[in-house]
């Protein structure tokens, strides 16, 4: 095990006041570290105020050797026989992983997906404000989807900066969202999802994820239908 500490001091690679992580923490290290901050905020929830990294471990399913790795990127050991300290370190992961930034989320599209993403109440409570939604029809702009209204996408710029919207959701048909994607870009927002089934084009220094299910469902099917073939294990 690691050398164990858990006294909250200042280490080098916990993210600097705008959310910018001094050292760069592998992506799929980062993907874990959200699930050690949801296992973490449970534990808050409920009153724990320490956890061993075994039990953190499991409740995330990992083991406690990838736990540590993972951990020791945020620069967090834990106390060894007395574990981690939850809400401090729930708070450095949090930290790290930009949450303690204000994020303010506009989406464009306010179709099927864009109304239910602009609906769904789960993102507030992890850092993440819906701010805006944006509809090029003039049949659906000014509708109230939750408690927004429906922007005028003609408006994108102005809206954007009003609201201080600093990530936007493309819940856009294809054949619009590299346009649109363009002049958001250039309204100066730097963090974009797109659900857009189009390969997107973003200068250096703008961060986007796409999001597939189609990809993700055919990749089941093939595990599936492995599983299924004869001789063949899950
Ligand atoms: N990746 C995924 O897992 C996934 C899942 C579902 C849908 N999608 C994709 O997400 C997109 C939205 O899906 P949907 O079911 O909500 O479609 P939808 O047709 O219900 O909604 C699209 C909305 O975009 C609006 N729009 C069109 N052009 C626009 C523009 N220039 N500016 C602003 N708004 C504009 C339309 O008026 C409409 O309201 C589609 O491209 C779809 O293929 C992806």
């Amino acid at each position: 095990m690691a050398s164990l500490d858990s006294t909250p001091q200042a280490v080098p690679d916990l993210p600097g006041p705008a959310g910018t992580a001094a050292k760069q923490i592998p992506p799929a290290a980062v993907a874990r570290l959200t699930l050690y901050l949801r296992a973490l905020n449970t534990l808050l929830a409920e009153g724990v105020e320490r956890v061993s990294s075994e039990s953190l471990a499991e409740a995330s399913g990992v083991s406690s050797a990838t736990l540590r790795k993972d951990l020791s990127h945020v620069g967090s050991y834990g106390t060894r026989g007395v574990g981690y300290e939850v809400q401090y370190l729930s708070r450095h992961i949090a930290a790290a992983l930009g949450l303690t930034h204000d994020w303010k989320v506009a989406i464009v599209g306010a179709g099927n997906l864009g109304k239910a993403l602009a609906r769904y109440g789960g993102f507030e409570s992890r850092g993440f404000d819906v701010v805006a939604i944006f509809d090029a029809d003039q049949m659906v702009v000014g509708n109230e989807v939750g408690w927004l209204r429906v922007s005028d996408v003609a408006d994108l710029e102005t809206v954007l900066h009003r609201t201080g919207a600093n990530m936007v959701v493309l819940a856009l048909p294809a054949s619009v969202a590299q346009d649109v994607c363009d002049r958001v870009v250039a309204a100066g927002v730097r963090s974009v999802l797109s659900f857009a089934p189009i390969m997107l084009q973003v200068p250096e220094g703008v961060n986007l994820r796409k999001v597939d299910m189609a990809t993700e469902l055919q990749i089941l099917a093939y595990h599936a239908q492995r599983a299924q073939a004869p001789g063949q294990t899950a």
